[in-house]
């Protein structure tokens, strides 16, 4: 009648899912919870995992549960693998029938967890508002498993969002530009003001969407030895590569005149692969991918158990 526009939301303050009391936000442990309830929706539509039961599902981090609630409904079946006890004891509370366990995410060996989860031999879905302390550390976790992984939807701080999408020679270019260019198809699917969240954090966040594609030919080197390339490289990203690479290049190896003069940001992220190819030598792509430290004990309990395993 007066033209004015209808507020669809109030403004977040305190999230629905923080129960009275003593229960404060950690911030050794990125304890930023969502409290904005049409974003959560959001976030979780973005996951569109198809598997019946949502057994491939896997939340990391789900603190108080502001995506767990949503997520649990239509993924009865997923698992979620939180740190903080409280947090654990307040979801096996508040969802009995929630795989939940307790974890450090970078314990997780997604191949491992694959093998356990996807029975229909599909891959995993995952999803996680990222604890930001850990974003790079989660993140490459997940290249370095990408053939068990479908996508990930995760929350992180904008700029990093910004580096992982980054073009060559701009200044957000560097290691996970090339590794997530490599890998996968990432994308920001929008910005997140810090007002979403409780406590508010100094920054803005971005929901990035990763697709793995399954059909990604195996690269004919060793992905650690890549990594050791482009890092290397980027730790001085304004010198030529016969310069940065030094420590790197084996006993009287000389480092070709194409590539002895080009500076890191100047590279394409396949060119590095050609790179860590001339430098390492190249392996066979049908060889393991390699593994790392593993959760899985626990999570066959877990799964053994019915629910949540203690
Ligand atoms: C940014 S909060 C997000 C919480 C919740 N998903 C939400 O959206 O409100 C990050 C969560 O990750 C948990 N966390 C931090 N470090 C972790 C780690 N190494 N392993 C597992 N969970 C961790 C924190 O306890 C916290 O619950």
């Amino acid at each position: 009648f007066c033209g004015g526009r209808v507020r669809m939301s109030v403004e977040p303050d305190r999230p629905p899912t923080l129960p009275a009391g003593k229960f404060r936000p950690k911030q050794s442990l990125g304890q930023n919870y969502l409290a904005d309830q049409n974003i959560a929706v959001k976030i979780t539509k973005a996951l569109e995992d198809a598997s019946e039961g949502g057994h491939r599902v896997v939340e990391l981090g789900p603190g108080l549960g502001a995506l767990t609630r949503l997520l649990v409904e239509e993924y009865p079946e997923m698992l979620a693998v939180e740190i903080d006890q409280r947090a654990v004891d307040l979801l096996r509370e508040r969802h009995e029938e929630l795989s939940v366990i307790r974890s450090d995410v970078l314990e997780i060996d997604y191949t491992k967890l694959r093998e356990l989860r996807a029975r229909d031999g599909g891959r995993l879905s995952v999803i996680g508002n990222l604890p930001y302390y850990i974003t790079s550390q989660i993140l490459f976790a997940l290249a370095d498993h990408h053939d068990s992984v479908r996508r990930a939807v995760v929350t992180m701080q904008w700029e990093v969002a910004q580096r992982v999408v980054a073009a060559p020679r701009t200044k957000d270019y560097g290691i996970l530009s090339v590794v997530f260019q490599l890998y996968s198809n990432a994308r920001i699917a929008f910005k997140i003001p810090p007002t979403a969240f409780y406590p508010k954090p100094k920054v803005d966040s971005a929901l990035v969407v990763v697709d793995f594609p399954v059909d990604r030919p195996r690269f004919p080197v060793d992905p650690r030895k890549l990594r050791t390339v482009v890092t290397t490289a980027f730790r001085q990203r304004r010198k030529m590569l016969r310069q940065s690479l030094k420590s790197i290049l084996p006993p009287d190896f000389k480092l070709p005149d194409n590539w002895s003069t080009k500076r890191p940001e100047e590279l394409k992220p396949r060119d590095f692969l050609e790179l860590t190819a001339i430098i390492f030598g190249r392996i066979d792509p049908d060889s393991e991918p390699p593994s790392g430290t593993a959760i899985w004990r626990k999570v066959k309990k877990a799964d053994d158990d019915g629910g949540g395993s203690r």
